[in-house]
Parts: C-alpha cells; sequence; structure tokens
C-alpha cells in the first residue's frame, strides 16, 4: 500500500469516526474484536452527537468527497430500504452540496475561456443555480443569442480527490483479490478499474458534451425525453455551457401532482426511455438519479422527462446486449431454464454448472416476484438474492453489467416514487419481444443486409477481376504444391535406397572381419570387405542432397 493510499485510508477512518458512523452500525456487526479496535481509536471521537444520523451520514460523506457524494446520491433513490429522514438527508447531495466560492468559479471560467466572462455572457450569476459532487452551475445569458445558459464548472482540485480515492479502492481491491481465493471470481480489481474509466470520464466536460449531444440525436423527436442543446464550441474539459432548462425535479412529487402530472404514463414512459437506450441506441444514461432528471411543465398530461449530465453513459457489447434481452424475456416468460442455460453460454457461470439445480434456485428467487406491481418488489432485492445464488454456482462477476445494474436501481427507486402501481411486466415485456424479434428473422436478415449494401456496392465491380486472380494463383499454387509433392517423393526414395546400402555394407564388412579368424584362405574375407567398401561407396553417393521442403 503506497503512503497517500494509507493516508487516504486513515482520513476516511477518520471522518467516518468523527460523524459517529460506527454507532449507527448494528450489534451484530460489532463484534468483540471490532469493538477492541474501535477502543483502540480512542482520539477519534464522535464530535457531531447533537445532529440526527441522516444529518451526519451526509456530512461525512460531503467531506469525503466526489466519489463518496455519488454513492450517498445513489442511496438517496432507495427509499425502500432508508428511513424518510435519511433518505430526505442522502437527496441533499444531489444537487445542494456546499457551493465553493465564485471567485474561484470565475478564474476557473475564464481560465478555460481565455477571455473574461463579460466577453461572451450578460447576467452572469455569482450565486450558483446548484453544486453538486462534481461541479457547480451558475446561470447567464450568452450574447450572441440572447438565450438563457448555464454554465457548469468542475470543482476545484476535484482531479486529485478522485484520484486519491481511487488508489485506495485499488488497494484495496487488491488486497481483498490477494486475501480471498474467492476474490478471483468477483474480479474487484476489474470492477474498480471500470469504475475508474467511468468517473474518470465524467471528470471531462468536453466528453460530457459530446455524450450529452449524443444522446440529444437519439431523442430528437422523442415526446418522452429532452436533453438541453449543448454549445459545444464553448466546452472545454472543465467548463461546459449548455441550454438553460425548467421543470420540476423529478423527486418533487408534491410540485408534480399540483400541476396534474399524469404519473401513469411518465413512469411507463421511464421504463420505456430505459429498454430504448440500452437495446435500441446501446448508449445509456447510467446516472439518473433524480437530481440529474426534471419533468417539464408543459401539458402535465403528457409530461416528458428532461435529461441532464450526460456525464456517465453505458453501452454494452453486442453479445451483452443479445444475452441481456434473452434474459430479460426468459425471464417474463418464466423460463428459468433458458435464463440458466444463458448464464452458461454467455460465460457469466461455468461450464461446468449444473445447469437443473441453477434453473432451480433462480425460480425460488423469482418467482415470488411476479404478477406483483411494482411497490411489491424490490429488484435491489432481487439483484442481491440472485448474486448470492450465482456465487453458489461460480459466478464470474461483469463489470460492464455494473453500471447497467446501478441504472437499474435507479429506475427502480424513480419508479416507486412516481407510480408504485406501475406494471412492469406488461410495460417492458411488448418492448423487449419486439426488439429481439427485430434481431432474428427475416426482417434482421434484411437489415443486416442493407446496412452491408454500401460495402457490397463498392467492392462489386472488382469481383471478376478478383475471381480471376484468384483462379490464377490457385493453378500457380497448384503447380507448386504437386513439385514439393514430387521433390519429397523422391527425397525419401534416395533415402531408402541411400540406408539400405550401406547397411549391406556394413553386414558385409562385419562378415569379412569375422572370416579372417576362421578360414585358411584369404579370398573371401577380403572379397566380403571389399564389396562391403564398394557397396558403402554407393550408399554414400545414393544419400539425398540436404533440402529444405
Ligand atoms: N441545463 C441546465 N439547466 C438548468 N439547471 C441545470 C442545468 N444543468 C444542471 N443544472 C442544475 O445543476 C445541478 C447539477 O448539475 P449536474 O448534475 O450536471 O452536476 P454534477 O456535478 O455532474 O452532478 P452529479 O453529482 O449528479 O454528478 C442539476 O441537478 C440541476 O439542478
Amino acid at each position: 500500500m503506497t503512503g497517500a493510499s494509507f493516508r487516504r485510508g486513515y482520513q476516511v477512518i477518520r471522518t467516518a469516526l468523527q460523524y459517529g458512523l460506527d454507532d449507527m452500525l448494528p450489534a451484530k456487526l460489532t463484534p468483540w474484536y471490532y469493538k477492541l479496535l474501535r477502543g483502540s481509536l480512542f482520539w477519534l471521537r464522535n464530535q457531531h452527537k447533537d445532529k440526527p444520523s441522516g444529518e451526519r451520514l451526509k456530512l461525512a460523506m460531503q467531506e469525503l468527497g466526489p466519489v463518496y457524494i455519488k454513492f450517498g446520491q445513489m442511496l438517496s433513490t432507495r427509499r425502500d430500504l432508508l428511513s424518510d429522514e435519511w433518505a430526505e438527508e442522502l437527496a441533499m447531495l444531489q444537487d445542494r452540496v456546499p457551493p465553493f466560492c465564485s471567485t474561484l468559479a470565475r478564474e476557473a471560467i475564464e481560465a478555460e475561456l481565455g477571455q473574461s466572462i463579460d466577453s461572451l455572457f450578460d447576467d452572469f450569476d455569482d450565486e450558483p443555480l446548484a453544486s453538486a459532487s462534481i461541479s457547480q452551475v451558475h446561470t447567464a445569458t450568452l450574447k450572441r443569442t440572447g438565450e438563457p445558459v448555464v454554465l457548469k464548472v468542475l470543482r476545484p482540485n476535484v482531479e486529485v480527490q478522485v484520484k486519491a480515492d481511487l488508489e485506495l479502492m485499488t488497494q484495496s481491491a487488491r488486497f481483498v483479490e490477494w486475501v480471498l481465493g474467492d476474490g478471483n471470481r468477483l474480479r474487484p480489481l476489474e470492477v474498480v478499474q471500470d469504475y475508474e474509466n467511468t468517473i474518470l470520464g465524467e471528470l471531462n466536460l468536453k466528453l460530457e458534451a459530446h455524450n450529452a449531444m449524443k444522446l440529444r440525436g437519439n431523442f430528437q423527436d422523442s415526446d418522452a425525453i429532452y436533453i438541453p442543446y449543448v454549445y459545444e464550441d464553448l466546452c472545454y474539459p472543465r467548463l461546459m455551457v449548455m441550454e438553460k432548462v425548467e421543470g420540476i425535479p423529478v423527486s418533487d412529487i408534491e410540485a408534480l401532482t399540483a400541476q396534474g402530472t399524469n404519473f401513469k404514463l411518465l413512469a411507463e414512459r421511464g421504463v420505456e426511455l430505459f429498454f430504448t437506450q440500452v437495446f435500441r441506441d446501446n448508449f445509456f444514461h447510467a446516472d439518473m438519479h433524480p437530481g440529474n432528471i426534471f419533468v417539464s411543465r408543459d401539458h402535465p398530461d403528457n409530461p416528458y422527462y428532461i435529461g441532464l449530465d450526460c456525464g456517465i453513459m453505458g453501452t454494452l457489447t453486442e453479445e451483452d446486449q443479445r444475452y441481456l434481452a434473452e434474459n430479460f424475456l426468459a425471464f417474463f416468460n418464466r423460463d428459468y431454464k433458458r435464463i440458466a442455460q444463458l448464464y452458461v453460454e454467455s460465460g457469466w457461470v461455468s461450464a461446468n454448472t449444473d445447469v437443473p439445480a441453477f434453473e432451480q434456485a433462480i425460480k425460488a428467487v423469482c418467482e415470488p416476484m411476479f404478477n406483483k406491481p411494482l411497490n411489491e418488489i424490490s429488484f435491489g432485492h432481487v439483484l442481491l438474492e440472485l448474486f448470492r445464488t450465482a456465487r453458489r454456482f461460480d459466478i464470474v462477476v461483469q463489470p460492464q453489467l455494473v453500471l447497467l445494474e446501478k441504472t437499474l436501481l435507479y429506475i427502480e427507486g424513480l419508479g416507486r416514487q412516481l407510480y408504485p402501481e406501475l406494471d412492469l411486466w406488461a410495460t417492458a415485456k411488448p418492448f423487449l419481444e419486439n426488439w429481439m424479434a427485430e434481431q432474428v428473422g427475416a426482417k434482421a436478415m434484411f437489415k443486416k443486409v442493407q446496412s452491408k449494401a454500401p460495402y457490397w456496392s463498392d467492392k462489386l465491380p472488382e469481383l471478376p477481376e478478383l475471381v480471376y486472380d484468384n483462379l490464377k494463383l490457385g493453378k500457380k499454387l497448384m503447380g507448386n504444391y504437386q513439385q514439393l509433392i514430387d521433390r519429397y517423393l523422391s527425397h525419401q526414395e534416395r533415402a531408402h535406397k541411400s540406408n539400405y546400402l550401406l547397411i549391406t555394407s556394413a553386414v558385409l564388412v562385419i562378415c569379412g572381419t569375422i572370416l579372417f579368424g576362421q578360414m585358411d584362405t584369404l579370398w573371401l574375407p577380403c572379397a566380403c570387405i571389399v564389396t562391403g567398401a564398394a557397396v558403402w561407396l554407393l550408399g554414400w553417393r545414393a544419400r539425398p542432397r540436404k533440402r529444405k521442403f
């Protein structure tokens, strides 16, 4: 462990203990050795005893920085797991993190623009509109168009903080892998590396701007979501300028109710948007906490979402996408055998898995969920149970699916808040069936052929020439091949002949030598030896020349 990780580790423990987070642990998680260890850190006392536990948790996460704030944002969406007090406190991490001073914000913005704010914008507001985990947002008016815009600027030193946490996470993952042989199956290091790529990508606002424009393009004509316009020529790694949008935060149920929002349609559109992004576009928003989603104020009976913060986007490989869709469908059709087979086919569990036993285990987890509205089921719970089950069958954690699981949990949290009676199955199943139908069958084949048409129209005129050249080449190759075989056969023939003569010569020489001592006459042994020598000469001459084939 490096010095920096050690220091950061100590800082995390110190913050947790000074905010009394250890007091929140249930008794069964504090065995005697934990108490002994806690007692040895006697100088780190809870300094905020007067504050309620939810507020202490929020303050600790806030102090620890972006990585922990993001974790708090995710937790805040799980009202089914947390008390109202905790959920409300943690929800403040979505857009109400204490701001940094506006002088620093101005300096950072002007450093990126390379000119003064006033030369490009009017009415720059020093009071931030919002302040979240990695950035702060200020409003202004763009001089050249007169449009209201927002300037999103990265927090000072955010990269340093994030990198220190990533280093600590990497070291801890290495330690876990080393301690547990089991750890390899969980691939903690790979999961951390994947998270690292994701969060480092979020720290580049130029990349976020590009993502936002791509997502906007994907939903250009959609009546389910609107993505604000990004002024790409005014975007830099630490600054992003975009259209200012007005809307109601999706978590503000009171305001949504007051304007008469059609919650059922809104929730259904949320599910539809998730599946469209994952399966149709293979480009999904993977940071869908309520601070990043607003609902339009226009026509509340036909409401649409407004999506912000495209810093974390996910994609899947074609195979993962296909396996996942099949998995969902098999799940909706209660075909547990297919689910088990898919896990084996995709390599997510070992090929030696006992498929019938795995099928039964999956059935035991999933079956109780059916025919229940969203308010009676918990994906979070099911995912945990499935994970626990799959562990028994040697599952290999797929880091590329972690983002997707996180997004699914956000969607569930959102759906639960908006319209708990939502029939998830009825909403999602037709979408997946259509998608699968488009992937296989005649229509899909036609589409694939169609997508390859420009390539073939380019290559087709060259075809006769290619065929002729290949035939000529084939003929030449055949000739060469025949020559090679002939040479090999003649080589073998000479080798056999030479060996035969050399062995005969050896026999003649040995016989001649033996006869020398046995016979009175010399002519016979001499004849044998001379003949042997002559035969050896012939054999030596007959040997094959050294040749490479
Ligand atoms: N285009 C916009 N129009 C109006 N408000 C905006 C806009 N973009 C951002 N905001 C406000 O700023 C807040 C923070 O923005 P954003 O989520 O992009 O920052 P972040 O630091 O990346 O946050 P996160 O913690 O989610 O990563 C949003 O929750 C929203 O309230």
